[in-house]
């Protein structure tokens, strides 16, 4: 469902990312690990369609990105994706259930699915609690339910589970992999955390040469 095609981006003249291929398969959930400052984040930005690759092409479902006008690629990213970043955070002014509907909302669909995943997890009940009434797990839990409550494709998740305790991160990894096979999305997820990486199907490593396994990482390394 996802292929990228010889990806290359720079910033300053400086080489992030060069030649970048793979292809995902629909319903998988991936780790992307990888050393501080290689391009996870770039990486993700550029499947999201939130910044633009020099040369290459993200194909989404068959159909490059950059054939996409704005209010194409606007749509799909509202109805095929989810995500999980920091840049979309929880809006503070907004009751926890007007958060986990606003991807309905966009999507024009009806709202109720909200108070669904709410329960799903585990903040049924809550739905008039404004964010600002939640500790950081459970605002991460709102942050789920809202990326999944439109039943998107992909699912994107940068550091998911960065700034929780190991209790909390390992509880909301459990929900997060629970609610993607639930709702049969295929996952992306960039994680420092080795914990975090094992809940997926498939770890990748970001290096300069690419995304390697990591089981052929680990093999290229005691050779
Ligand atoms: N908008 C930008 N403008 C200029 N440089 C950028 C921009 N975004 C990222 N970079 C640079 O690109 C490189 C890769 O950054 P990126 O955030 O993708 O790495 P990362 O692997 O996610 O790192 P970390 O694990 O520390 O979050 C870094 O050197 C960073 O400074």
């Amino acid at each position: 469902m996802l292929e990228l095609i010889e990806l290359s981006k720079s910033y300053s003249g400086r080489p992030v990312l060069s030649n970048l291929s793979h292809a995902f398969r629909a319903g998988e959930f991936v780790a992307i690990m990888g050393e501080s400052g290689v391009g996870k984040s770039t990486l993700l930005n550029l499947i999201a369609g939130l910044d633009t690759p020099d040369a290459g092409q993200v194909l989404v479902d068959g159909t490059p990105m950059s054939s996409l006008d704005d209010e194409a690629a606007t749509r799909l990213r509202r109805t095929r994706m989810g995500f999980i970043f920091q840049a979309f955070h929880v809006l503070p002014h907004l009751t926890l259930r007007q958060n986990v509907a606003l991807p309905l909302l966009l999507n024009r669909e009806p709202a109720g699915r909200a108070e669904h995943m709410l329960a799903a997890v585990g903040l049924g009940g809550r739905g008039d609690d404004f964010p600002r009434q939640l500790s950081g797990g459970e605002l991460q839990r709102v942050a789920i339910a809202r990326a999944l409550v439109h039943r998107p494709a992909l699912l994107l998740a940068d550091e998911p589970t960065g700034n929780l305790d190991p209790d909390t991160a390992a509880g909301i990894l459990d929900l997060l992999r629970f609610e993607i096979r639930a709702s049969g999305a295929g996952a992306i997820m960039v994680t420092h955390s080795r914990a975090a990486a094992a809940m997926a199907d498939r770890i990748l490593v970001l290096t300069r040469s690419g995304l390697n396994d990591a089981s052929s990482q680990q093999k290229q390394e005691r050779s």
